[in-house]
């Protein structure tokens, strides 16, 4: 079945072309800075007197405004996006996927701006902004090849009836992403909503508006109908749960904290005035994810793959490593190996425009959060690198690892969404196993081991949704690691695959007697 399918290759920025490219995109962002984006509302541009501003998290300097939507505006997205459903529920999904294939060409001709755009307002390097606009792709072209075969119902018993039992659209959605994967997760919650037949409304992060607003505007090139794609910018307290309890929103697809994320669901759950449904929830939530490191683990290659889970992105992937669970008999040998790495990262960071490996963190209020648990790790353990954080010119914090930390300690439970790794002492690979299940998240997880037994005994008790093997627990690729976590860190709705479309689709079983 996944015959046809293939993952986009991510842009070599040593070539010159490509470099050069990208330098242009940065001229282009340079001219567009300090422009006023305005929601879009069944096609209609609509500015409003209260805006949210984008920053970079690199210079502090200001990028741009969005128009920040009020309760009644995003009453008027979420019925505008009602009405459109009447019809675009109808429509053929081969009329769909025109769109999303469309969407895919035009992607591909203003990469170099998204990715520029991705740059500016994340932080991230060049690297990690196309290798997401990558991941945007592939969800788009597994959800074609999803949807092609969804189209076909459920294969049935042979009968005397005539039987089917059909995939059908339900309604609205919500689309509410996180700041961290600006394109690919919002790209992939408005698409798989969309390509099932069914319509969005989509509040992007207040992080990262401008990215989103140069999605949304090729999706209104690609010839998705007014109404089918909303966009309305807002603060989650002012719009947040007006929009999930609205009572025609029909499900929420949400990716971003535990916090946020179960107070949607709960919000989700009470039933509005007028509403005829029980709302879905998708929601994938935060980790603290643990690479274990066993005694017969090939100590440079786990603490390269550590320092890249743990400080990549600055650690700001849910996927990110922020535990070492290291067996005592190679615990002093690894750290010197990882404060090494990280060390050499140190003497690597810059802006997202300097294209190095590491950046700043997101925001101001990020900053103080990360800040703050290091001064928390400096009771709880031994800073053997990093530690330090300056905030004059951007939201910088240096890669930080912390030796000598209790399994229990606040920097061993909490998530930190920073440079933050914790290196704790096990005492045996079950020890180690323990630790590692010893939270209430279970997103991703690795271990470092040649002991085959281990590899076999992690595969049956180390609970989390991506569980790996001497390889990083960051970079999920589409249709090769399906992605989504257990216990609080989600509903494990493994994007990309066929499964995760089923959220947004009701099953209609249909049978007529043929002898009436
Ligand atoms: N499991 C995954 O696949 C995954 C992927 C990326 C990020 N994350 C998690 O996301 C978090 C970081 O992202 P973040 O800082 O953007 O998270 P966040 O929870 O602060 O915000 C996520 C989104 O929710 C919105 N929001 C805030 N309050 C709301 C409310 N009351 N109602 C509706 N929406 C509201 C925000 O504006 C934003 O768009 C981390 O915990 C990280 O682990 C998880
Ligand atoms: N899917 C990404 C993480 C997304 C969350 O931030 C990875 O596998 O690293």
């Amino acid at each position: 079945m996944l015959k046809g399918f293939y993952n986009s290759s991510e842009l070599d920025f040593t070539i010159p072309e490509n470099k050069e490219a990208m330098l242009k995109a940065f001229e282009q962002v340079d001219k567009e800075k300090g422009n006023d984006y305005p929601l879009i509302i069944g096609g209609e541009r609509i500015m409003t007197e209260e805006k949210i501003f984008s920053f970079s998290p690199s210079t502090k300097e200001q990028l741009g405004a969005v128009s920040s939507c009020s309760q009644e505006l995003a009453d008027r997205a979420i019925r505008t996006a009602h009405n459109a459903f009447l019809s675009w529920r109808t429509t053929p999904v081969e009329e769909r996927i025109c769109c999303v294939r469309r969407l895919v060409e035009l992607m591909k001709q203003n990469r170099f701006l998204l990715d520029a755009w991705s740059i500016e307002e994340s932080g991230k390097n060049w690297g990690e902004a196309d290798g997401e606009l990558c991941e945007a792709l592939d969800f788009f072209n597994s959800y074609i090849m999803h949807m092609r075969e969804l189209d076909k119902g459920l294969e049935l018993m042979d009968t005397d009836e005539a039987v089917k039992c059909i995939y059908i659209p339900i309604g609205v959605g919500v689309a509410v992403p996180p700041w961290n994967f600006p394109l690919s997760l919002l790209a992939g919650m408005v698409v798989s909503a969309v390509i099932t037949g069914n319509t969005i409304v989509c509040k992007p992060s207040s992080d990262t508006p401008i990215v989103a607003y140069k999605f949304i505007e090729l999706c209104e090139k690609a010839g998705f109908p007014a109404g089918v794609i909303n966009f309305i910018p807002g603060s989650g307290s002012v719009i947040g749960d007006y929009i999930v309890k609205h009572p025609l929103t029909r499900f929420v697809n949400f990716t971003g904290s535990k916090e946020v994320g179960l107070r949607i669901s709960r919000m989700a759950s009470e039933v509005s005035e007028g509403q005829k449904w029980i709302k879905r929830v998708v929601a994938e939530m935060g980790g603290k994810n643990a690479i274990i490191v066993d005694s017969s683990a090939d100590l440079k290659r786990a603490a390269a793959g550590i320092a890249n889970s743990a400080f990549s992105f600055q650690g700001q992937k849910c996927s990110a490593c922020s535990r070492a669970v290291v067996l005592s008999d190679v615990y002093d040998a690894f750290v010197e190996e990882i404060a090494a790495c990280a060390k050499d990262l140190q003497a690597h960071q810059g802006s997202g425009r300097e294209d190095l490996p590491m950046g700043p963190v997101i925001n101001k209020s990020a900053f103080d959060r990360i800040s703050h648990y290091i001064e928390i790790a400096r009771n709880e353990g031994t800073i053997v690198c990093g530690g330090g954080f300056d905030d004059s010119k951007g939201f910088y914090i240096e890669p930080t690892v912390v030796r000598d930390v209790a399994k229990n300690a606040v920097i061993a439970k909490e998530e930190i969404f920073g440079p933050v790794l914790a290196v704790i002492r096990a005492e045996s690979f079950d020890e180690a196993l323990e630790i590692a299940n010893n939270t209430e998240y279970g997103l991703t997880g690795s271990v470092y081991t040649e002991d085959r037994a281990h590899i076999q005994k992690a595969k049956e008790e180390f609970h989390v949704g991506n569980l790996y093997f001497n390889r990083k627990s960051t970079g999920a690729v589409v249709l090769q690691h399906p992605f989504g976590g257990f216990n609080m860190s989600g509903t494990d709705a493994k994007t990309g695959t066929r499964d995760y479309l089923t959220n947004f689709l009701n099953l209609k079983s249909i049978c007529e007697d043929l002898t009436y």
